[in-house]
């Protein structure tokens, strides 16, 4: 296909899936989101909506290969090279707090609204400073200038005041990680090949030698921001524990023992336990998990089939069961501390005991949509910002069992439909 009949196909597939976007959105009575103050902020159909989420999924793709292709590629990389202003306009006005001082209806000068912004922050900041920050942040639809010369909210800038995981996300992004971000190419340069959480980013971007998590605790205005930060994406569909509960075949193991690894306070295995009254599980976490104040309830009728114990999962396991169970454990770290985790679990293991893994997985290059690519490729380069980890192909997640014990076998890997997360398993053979 020439490059011009593709800029023509793709204008094509954009008009076709609109019109299944908006079909569906007509006959559901549903609102597409907008910039309008009063607008709606999330696109309204959930995965489960089979033809219609993809048609949007597919859109997404689309509309981004033609506006890359209407750059060009040497606009497109030299945008692409500035492209960390659009974290600064954003960084400046989540940290002056500019939109507690812009009314949600009218709208406000650029000179008021800066006396406003000096007076909260109580440090000097000049209009025109302010002006350029916020009529860049204009770009990315944050706030708009219905007049020359006043601001006024949209539903993106409302967000920044009223919905506060997602403020905190912003403020994690901006202000924690954007430096160490920065700073990774360094990192690498200091510490080649290093598989070390304290050999990070962000331990050359802040000067201190403390895994991430540890840092993020000494700081209590950071650990706050990051708790809140992380309630962005509680409620994502695509991470339910419901597909933990449906993803795997847990009626097979018949009565059976499960060990949950690093498992909190126990609610996957709470909600598996639900829907498989066969199944006894073993919640282990760290000691600090364990604490009162830390524990959560436990449902009274789940007492005689679920208990919570403290283990270190790099210390020898101590508890013989069916299925040593891990859910959003492995990613979190390098395979030098993965394979340490897999080796720890020999004294126990028994002839066909199962490891379960519940966790990101990379995609085959040209396999997923540009959507899941570009969550999951974003996903594993913080991982390496922060903890010096990474997700994994189906091959890394083999050849990781191999490297810990030729007597694991990978049995396979599999992704629950509208699941984010895959499931790894392996079986003992020894
Ligand atoms: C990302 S959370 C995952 C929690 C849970 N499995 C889930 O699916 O939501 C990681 C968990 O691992 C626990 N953890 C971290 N280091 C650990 C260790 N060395 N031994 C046991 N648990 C650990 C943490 O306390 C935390 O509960």
């Amino acid at each position: 296909m020439t490059s011009n009949a593709r800029l023509a196909q793709l204008s094509h597939t954009i008009l076709e899936k609109t019109k299944i976007v908006t079909d569906h959105l007509a006959s559901h009575n549903l609102t597409a989101p907008s910039w309008d103050v009063d607008g709606a902020v999330d696109f309204p159909i959930p995965e489960s909506a089979g033809e219609a989420y993809t048609a949007r999924v597919d859109l997404i793709a689309a509309t981004k290969e033609l506006h890359d292709l209407t750059l060009g590629p040497k606009q497109g990389l030299s945008w692409l090279s500035w492209d960390f202003i659009n974290n600064l306009s954003l960084q400046a006005i989540w940290e002056f707090r500019v939109p507690e001082f812009v009314p949600l209806t009218g709208s406000i000068s650029f000179e008021d609204l800066t006396a406003k912004v000096v007076a909260a922050n109580d440090f000097k900041i000049g209009v025109m400073n302010l002006r350029r920050l916020i009529r860049h942040a204009m770009l990315n639809h944050i706030f708009i200038e219905p007049r020359k010369g006043f601001v006024a909210h949209t539903s993106v800038s409302r967000m920044l005041l009223e919905d506060e995981p997602m403020a905190n996300w912003v403020g994690y992004m901006c202000r924690d990680l954007w430096k160490p971000a920065a700073h990774v190419v360094d990192a690498m340069k200091k510490w080649p090949g290093s598989e070390e959480p304290t050999e990070t980013a962000v331990n050359h971007a802040f000067e201190q030698s403390l895994p991430w998590y540890d840092y993020l605790q000494s700081v209590p205005e950071k650990a706050r921001r990051y708790n809140l930060a992380m309630k962005l994406h509680s409620g994502n569909e695509g991470f339910s524990v419901g597909h933990t509960v449906r993803g795997y075949a847990w009626g097979k193991l018949g009565e059976a023992t499960v060990v949950d690894m690093g498992g909190n306070q126990g609610f996957v295995s709470f909600a598996i336990a639900e829907a498989f009254p066969k199944l006894k599980f073993v919640v282990q976490d760290t000691e600090g998990m364990r604490k009162p104040e830390a524990m959560g309830p436990m449902p009274a009728h789940l007492e005689e089939r679920v208990t919570r114990t403290v283990h270190d999962f790099f210390e020898p396991q101590t508890v013989v069961a069916d299925v040593y169970f891990f859910r959003w454990i492995f990613h979190g770290f390098s395979d030098k501390y993965n394979i340490k985790i897999l080796r720890a679990l020999r004294p126990a293991l028994r002839k066909g005991a199962k490891v379960v893994i519940n966790d990101g997985t990379l995609p085959e290059p040209l396999t997923a949509s540009y959507l899941q690519e570009r969550n999951i490729r974003t996903m594993d380069a913080f991982n390496q910002v922060t903890v010096n980890a990474r997700e994994r192909e189906i091959d890394d997640w083999s050849e990781l069992f191999r490297l810990a014990d030729e007597r694991y076998k990978f049995t396979g890997a599999w992704k629950p439909e509208n699941s984010h997360m895959w499931f790894i398993e392996a079986e003992w053979t020894g």
